[in-house]
């Protein structure tokens, strides 16, 4: 297991590394949104993105947290409006910052996972719904920093990083698995 993340060339991040790196993002705006990701078994449920932010890449679910709702209340709500399922098991498994060359705004993205589910994946006007095998994943049309991290996910590892983009290239990033989720989350000092 430990071979599948030193593969990637992020992953020699130290702590430091990553404090350094979540520190150039500090006093700048963070974007809290949620990410989600349904693995059964062998096979991950993605959505190809129809609209908006990443149209054309295949993601989890996941969109904007909103006022008076949990991280974990806002995966579960995008999970349902694009996926049209309910997630019975959902737990935190990552953050990510995303900074994107050009704009201010930081991207802090909590990733979690859920393996049960109520309802039928059911394609909304956002997301398409598609099983993939885990060993078939679509990394070439999924963003650039989920070859990454994806190896830790299914693993039933927990994470942490940060990744700069220019455009949709990865231009510079760390990243760390963690021994938790508490320590995944509180890297970069969330307030919730
Ligand atoms: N580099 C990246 N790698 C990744 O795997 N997911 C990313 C990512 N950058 C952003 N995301 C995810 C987080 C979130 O689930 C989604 C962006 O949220 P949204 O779809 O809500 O964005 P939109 O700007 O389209 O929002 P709405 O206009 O409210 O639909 O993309």
């Amino acid at each position: 297991m430990a071979a599948v993340t030193s593969a990637s060339p992020f992953a020699r991040a130290s702590p430091k590394m990553i404090d350094a790196a979540a520190a150039a993002a500090s006093g700048r705006p963070l974007k809290l949104l949620t990410l989600l990701l349904v693995v059964q078994g062998d096979r991950v449920l993605l959505g190809m993105k129809k609209r908006g932010f990443g149209m054309g890449k295949y993601n989890g679910y996941g969109g904007k947290v909103e006022a008076g709702e949990t991280v974990l209340e806002g995966a579960l709500r995008e999970l349902h409006e694009e996926a049209g399922i309910k997630a019975t098991d959902a737990t935190p498994r990552g953050r990510m910052l995303f900074e994107f060359r050009g704009e201010e705004t930081v991207m802090d993205v909590r990733v979690f996972s859920a393996s049960a589910f109520e309802g039928e994946p059911t394609e909304s006007e956002e997301m398409t719904t598609e099983w993939f095998g885990v060993d078939k994943l679509p990394f070439d049309r999924m963003w650039a920093d989920d070859r990454h991290w994806f190896p830790i996910l299914l693993d039933g590892g927990f994470f942490r990083g940060y990744f700069e983009f220019e455009k949709d290239k990865i231009v510079d990033g760390v990243l760390e698995r963690t021994a938790d989720a508490d320590t995944a989350l509180k890297a970069f000092g969330a307030s919730k």
